[in-house]
């Protein structure tokens, strides 16, 4: 069991503080959500661990913190202006380990993993001349078949329908217990956050305000506290838990 111990992780812009110490210890068995309202310093936390934005403070994965080639990163949806295909697209995710000319093997195991996003009918699709939902498809098959021991993800799902959020979620789920990979990832939608994380870490205004298991993170007053909304606590008829945000009145 890897555990991803965060001590006193800060990041300073400019003469703001905009995330005060992070001190936490995490097993990252199942994924790690990060969640919190808008400006929380959800990018903020993923980018100082990314090893993209200085911070003071200190991180490890088990026992060591890893390398900045042995971390994927992708970061809060973005449009991909390149007029590549999404089958090169997937393959630049190991250019470092391919180098310029592509083993028939590689392609076939960068199909592998567009068919696993369902996306394996774009393969020779100009990246530049698809929707914001299936350029993000795309990036995630990228960064899946670039297979780093963490992997972080900036709202993976934000630019997705229903379908492609549960099959994409569930997808990287599976990854991390088939491969041992650890998998950080902010979302928004609490009920996807409850289905899909073990653990979560809640941010608020630049702070941590919970970490823990997702049941005990999403507790009433965290919520309320946090997102300045009266949570409503449901179970689907599949067992799992469905947070409904009210206004608070
Ligand atoms: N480039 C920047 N320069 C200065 N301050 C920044 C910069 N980027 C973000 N911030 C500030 O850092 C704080 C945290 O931002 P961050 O992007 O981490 O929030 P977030 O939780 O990811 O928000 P969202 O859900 O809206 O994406 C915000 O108050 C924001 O104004």
């Amino acid at each position: 069991m890897t555990v991803l111990t965060l001590r006193n992780l800060a990041v300073q812009r400019g003469r703001r503080q905009v995330l005060a110490p992070v001190d936490t210890v995490l097993t990252t068995a199942g994924m790690i959500g990060v969640i919190g309202p808008n400006g929380a310093g959800k990018s903020t936390l993923l980018q100082a661990i990314s090893g993209l934005l200085p911070h003071t403070g200190h991180w490890q994965l088990g026992d060591r913190t890893p390398a900045r080639e042995e971390i994927g990163f992708l970061p809060q949806a973005y449009a991909v202006k390149a007029s590549l295909t999404v089958e090169e697209c997937v393959l630049l995710g190991r250019r470092e380990v391919l180098g310029w000319r592509v083993p028939p093997g590689a392609r076939h195991a960068a199909g592998d993993v567009l068919a696993r996003c369902g996306i394996a009918h774009l393969a020779g699709e100009r990246m530049d001349r698809l929707s914001g939902g299936q350029q993000q498809l795309a990036l995630i098959a990228q960064r899946l078949y670039r297979a780093p021991r963490l992997l972080i993800l900036d709202e993976p799902t934000s630019a997705l329908d229903v379908g492609h959020q549960i099959e994409v979620l569930t997808l990287l789920a599976q990854h991390a217990t088939a491969t041992g990979t650890s998998i950080l990832l902010a979302l928004h939608d609490l009920t996807l956050a409850a289905r899909f994380c073990r653990s979560l870490i809640l941010l608020s205004d630049g702070r941590l305000r919970a970490a823990g298991m997702a049941g005990a993170v999403l507790s009433e007053p965290a919520i309320r506290a946090s997102y300045r909304v009266a949570p409503e606590f449901l179970t689907s008829r599949s067992g799992h838990k469905v947070v409904v945000p009210h206004r608070l009145i």
